[in-house]
């Protein structure tokens, strides 16, 4: 039988654990940690993605911050905005939502957060500490699609992963947290030859790509754990789905364990997010150590 793993349910544990180390750290420093969003644009999955963040933040007794800007604000603008969040002492957490407009470098204005406060891990200096295994911030979905591995197989020492995918935000983080794991990663992406025979040798399969059902039934070996990031809105039989990068209904069969698209990896990103404002939070303003 295949596992089918319950990102909804592990994402409701993590939240509930942060739920609780923001409680302690209520009651014994007085402090409620804030996590500031910015959204620039009407882009609307980005909407939604805002939104949620915003009604989980809360639940968790975090202040959620909201910056929304319109589509024509200028880089100068967005920096500002963010050196004042760099800045604000009450401020624990920054997160600037891609994608920006296209006339905005979101390479310049992801490097001016403090990477304190980088609860996204995508600035230079988290990306570096990840890269030389240095306690740092860790980007949030692939931090979540480990967790989800790690609840199939505790120990993934000597697997063989592969990840489709090389994005600073997603594929490249996760092949460096997965080697952190003791696996052996291979990192594909869209110059790889032959893909089908790449991911067949994979023990854990990796889809970070936004292609929808790019990876085929018979590309997974079978016992394989499949994890689907891919978060891919299609219109089907007249009707709006959303679907990931692997086909599901066939790498079902094949795959020991799977994660779905919608209720697998993306509720992890918010609960990882909400975990990392609560560490970034009790480093930065000196609570000791906190358990999530
Ligand atoms: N669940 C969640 O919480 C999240 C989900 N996502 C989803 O994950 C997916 C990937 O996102 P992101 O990493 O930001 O996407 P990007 O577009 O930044 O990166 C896509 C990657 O896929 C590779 N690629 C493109 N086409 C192919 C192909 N035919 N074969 C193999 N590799 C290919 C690209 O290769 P190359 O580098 O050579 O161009 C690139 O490395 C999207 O569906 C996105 O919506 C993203 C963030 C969070
Ligand atoms: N700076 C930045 N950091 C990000 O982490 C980031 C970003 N920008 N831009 C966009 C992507 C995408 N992303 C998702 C978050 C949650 C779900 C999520 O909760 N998905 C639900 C379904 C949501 C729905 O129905 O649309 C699920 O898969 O079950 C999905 C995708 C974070 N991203």
């Amino acid at each position: 039988m295949t596992t089918v793993i319950d990102g909804k349910a592990v994402a409701a544990d993590l939240r509930e654990k942060v739920a609780q180390a923001v409680a302690k750290i209520k009651e014994e420093h007085n402090v409620q940690p804030a996590l500031a969003v910015v959204l620039v644009g009407e882009d609307p999955a980005s909407q939604v993605y805002v939104r949620n963040k915003h009604t989980a933040t809360e639940k968790s007794g975090m202040r959620s911050i909201e910056h929304k800007l319109p589509e024509t604000t200028r880089e100068e603008d967005v920096v500002a905005l963010v050196r004042n969040l760099n800045e604000d002492p009450e401020v624990d957490g920054i997160l600037v939502q891609l994608p920006l407009p296209k006339h905005i470098s979101s390479d310049r204005v992801l490097n001016e957060i403090h990477p304190d406060k980088d609860v996204d891990g995508l600035t230079e200096v988290n990306a570096g500490r990840l890269m030389l295994g240095k306690d740092g911030l860790v980007p949030c979905t692939p931090q979540g699609s480990v967790i989800l591995a790690k609840t199939v197989k505790e120990n993934l020492s000597g697997l063989k992963a592969v990840v489709v995918g090389r994005s600073i935000l997603v594929g490249k983080p996760l092949a460096m947290l997965l080697l952190a794991e003791n696996c052996t990663v291979t990192m594909a992406h869209s110059r790889t030859k032959d893909l089908a025979a790449v991911c067949r040798e994979a023990d854990i399969l990796c889809a970070a790509v936004g292609i929808p059902r790019l990876i085929k039934g018979d590309w997974v070996k079978k016992g394989a754990i499949v994890i689907d990031v891919g978060i891919n809105r299609i219109e089907e039989d007249g009707k709006k789905r959303l679907v990931g990068d692997v086909d599901y209904g066939a790498a079902k069969d094949a795959a020991a364990a799977i994660t779905p698209v919608p209720g697998g990896v993306g509720p992890m990103t918010i609960a990882c997010l909400l975990r990392n404002t609560v560490l970034a939070a009790a480093r930065r303003r000196g609570l000791g150590a906190v358990e999530v």
